[in-house]
This record gives structure tokens, C-alpha cells and sequence, in this order.
């Protein structure tokens, strides 16, 4: 455990109160903790004032979407779409913490291991044992980076961030920097992802020299 934080402490109280029953329906108290993620916007964009922007929910979903078409014939692709579809649904008790909040990575590393410990566990595993131990291993694969499919979504979430990041500026006119974003450019190892890094950042220079 971290200092104190406890991801029972941050479970809605619909959930708590669905999980105090004599038969819990663990499906349903999953789905509203999940509900979570499509409740919490991105932090990065509200802080930038980017309104309205996307939730973790709308990242994670054109993220899944965006693995299906990786075509690395070494990739398994259905394990990337898995990846993606669960690396960031600790969110939805930990929140959504940028690079530039007040937490440490060890800090939000751990929350957020504590988190999927408790949902896999607590939640998922009382109704289906194999999909616990399933979404805890693609999530312990994205946070330890354990495989090449890791590494893909690895550099898909970072992208997908990037194209959002652009369509939000060309939205906004170019009115809105968002400029810090891009050093995630270099966090991209993968050739393939790496290609459609570089075709996005030539479109972007292009639309500000029509400004
Ligand atoms: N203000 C900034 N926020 C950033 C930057 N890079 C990422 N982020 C945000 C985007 C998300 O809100 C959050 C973490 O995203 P994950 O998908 O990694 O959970 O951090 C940045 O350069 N500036
Ligand atoms: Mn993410």
C-alpha cells in the first residue's frame, strides 16, 4: 500500500453499498467503477482549458481501435487491443495524473498497482476467475513494458495523444499551446508507430504555416 491511499476509499458509494449485499453483483459493481472512466475528462486537456475534451474512456477506446491496425506480422494484435482496452482503468479510482501533478511515478505507480490488485481480486475474480488473472497480466505487461505488444501500445497511447493534441489545436485555430505534449515524440520507439508519428507532425507544421 502507499501512504495511506487505499483504492476502497475511492469506490463510489452506489458500489459499496451494490458490494455490501448478502449476493453481490460483481459485474455490475465492475461496470459503474468503469463508468469512471468515461465520467473523468483528461487532465492534461482541462488543464489547458481544452473544453469540452475527451474522457480516459474516449483515449483507451480510439487506442483499441488504432492497435487493430498495427501490421508488424510479429505483433498479436488481439493481445494489443486488450492492452489498451485495459492499461489505464486504474483511473478510475486513481484519477488521471500528468506528469506535471504533485504525485511521484512511485507514487501513482503503486496507487494504481494497488488499484487493479483490488478490482482483479475483489471485483472481477468473484464472477470470473480466468478474466481477473487475464486483465491483470495485459495491465502488469503495459506498466512493466514485458512484451513487443506492450511496447506498441506503449507508443499507441502516446500517439493517439499526439492526434488529439493536433485536433484540438486545428479546433481551437492554433489559439491553444499545447506545445508540451509534444516531447512525447521521442517516447515513440516502434518504426511503425514512429512512421505515423512523423506523417502527423508534418501535417501539423503545415497547418501552422497557414495560419
Ligand atoms: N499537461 C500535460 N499533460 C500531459 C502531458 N503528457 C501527458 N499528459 C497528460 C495526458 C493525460 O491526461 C495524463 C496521463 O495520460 P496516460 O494516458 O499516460 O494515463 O497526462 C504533457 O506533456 N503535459
Ligand atoms: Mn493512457
Amino acid at each position: 500500500m502507499t501512504t495511506g491511499w487505499n483504492p476502497r476509499d475511492h469506490i463510489p458509494a452506489e458500489v459499496q453499498k451494490l458490494l455490501s449485499e448478502p449476493q453481490p453483483n460483481y459485474v455490475l459493481a465492475f461496470l459503474h467503477i468503469v463508468e469512471q472512466l468515461k465520467l473523468q475528462k483528461r487532465t492534461g486537456w482541462v488543464d489547458h482549458d481544452i473544453i469540452p475534451c475527451e474522457s480516459i474512456a474516449d483515449h483507451m477506446y480510439r487506442m483499441g481501435v488504432t492497435a487493430m491496425l498495427i501490421k508488424d506480422p510479429k505483433v498479436d494484435v488481439k493481445r494489443c487491443v486488450r492492452i489498451a482496452l485495459v492499461h489505464d482503468i486504474a483511473e478510475s479510482l486513481v484519477g488521471d495524473i500528468t506528469p506535471f501533478d504533485p504525485v511521484t511515478k512511485e507514487e501513482k505507480h503503486q496507487r494504481e498497482l494497488d488499484t487493479i490488485t483490488y478490482l482483479c481480486d475483489e471485483i472481477i475474480k468473484p464472477y470470473n476467475e480466468a478474466a481477473a488473472d487475464e486483465i491483470l497480466q495485459d495491465w502488469l505487461a503495459y506498466e512493466n513494458i514485458g512484451s513487443l505488444e506492450a511496447r506498441y501500445v506503449k507508443d499507441i497511447d502516446k500517439f493517439e495523444m499526439l492526434v488529439q493534441c493536433f485536433e484540438y489545436e486545428k479546433r481551437h485555430g492554433g489559439k491553444k499551446d499545447l506545445i508540451q505534449f509534444y516531447s512525447a515524440v521521442s517516447s515513440i520507439k516502434t518504426d511503425e508507430v514512429k512512421s505515423w508519428t512523423n506523417d502527423l507532425m508534418d501535417r501539423r507544421t503545415k497547418f501552422f504555416q497557414t495560419l
